[in-house]
């Protein structure tokens, strides 16, 4: 689904990821660890072509980003879900809207009952009208994971989705993410919060990648 081979990113000094090769398989759970600015936001932004590798390939659903169009890295791009770690909304448009937004923008339609389910899936259900600003944190990322799955990606990547939550508001956000994982989508979320991690290796079958050296490796099972 995602594949890495060989693949290396440099914002312009030294690399700060090199000879990544790895696969993300469909319905796979993944969590990616490494100190701060070791690259695990880069890592995401490779994964859904924000970024370009500087050497090697990273193939998406079986094509090379590299030679994928501008169309193509945007239709591509509608396969997948991102979660921000800073989650932006419009703060003049309610929840709702705001969750709806990416059906809209690729001219879709959003069916309100669809739309309805997915903010009552979130717990958000009561805060359909109520504005971005008025919501606490956890409603943010929640709200966040709703408008990343309302197009029906089937991959999922979140950075550092309970960075800002508190313990019990991180176990709701993981319980929503091994659902979506329990439906068939890839998951992959960026974390320094090894007990998140642990947590879920209770709930889901996962792997964990941590970056250290600008590679990438598959973390042993001391976690
Ligand atoms: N657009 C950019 N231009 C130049 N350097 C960048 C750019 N974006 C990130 N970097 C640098 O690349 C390194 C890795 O950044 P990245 O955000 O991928 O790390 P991270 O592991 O996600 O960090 P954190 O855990 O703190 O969020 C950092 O040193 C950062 O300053």
């Amino acid at each position: 689904m995602i594949a890495f081979d060989n693949a290396a990113y440099s914002y312009g000094g030294g690399e700060l990821l090199s000879e990544i090769s790895l696969r993300l398989a469909p319905g796979s759970f993944h969590f990616l660890t490494g100190p701060s600015g070791s690259g695990k936001s880069t890592f995401l932004k490779l994964c859904y072509g924000e970024l370009l590798p500087t050497a090697g390939r990273v193939t998406l659903f079986d094509r090379e980003v590299r030679g994928l169009s501008r169309d193509g890295v945007a239709l591509t791009r509608r396969r997948i879900g991102v979660v921000h770690q800073d989650c932006q909304f419009l703060d003049h448009l309610p929840v709702a809207s705001n969750v709806a937004l990416p059906l809209l923008v690729s001219g879709r339609p959003t069916p309100a009952r669809d739309l309805s389910d997915l903010l009552a899936w979130v717990g958000l259900g009561q805060l359909a009208t109520a504005l971005p600003p008025s919501l606490s944190g956890g409603e943010r990322q929640r709200a966040a994971l709703a408008r990343a799955v309302i197009t029906g990606p089937d991959v999922i990547l979140a950075d550092e989705p309970t960075g800002n939550l508190d313990w019990e508001l991180s176990l709701r956000l993981l319980t929503l993410l091994v659902e979506l994982n329990r439906m068939g989508k890839t998951i992959v979320v960026a974390t320094h919060d090894l007990n998140l991690i642990r947590q879920a290796k209770s709930q889901v079958s996962t792997r964990v990648l941590r970056i250290s050296k600008r590679r990438i490796q598959l973390a042993g099972a001391d976690l």
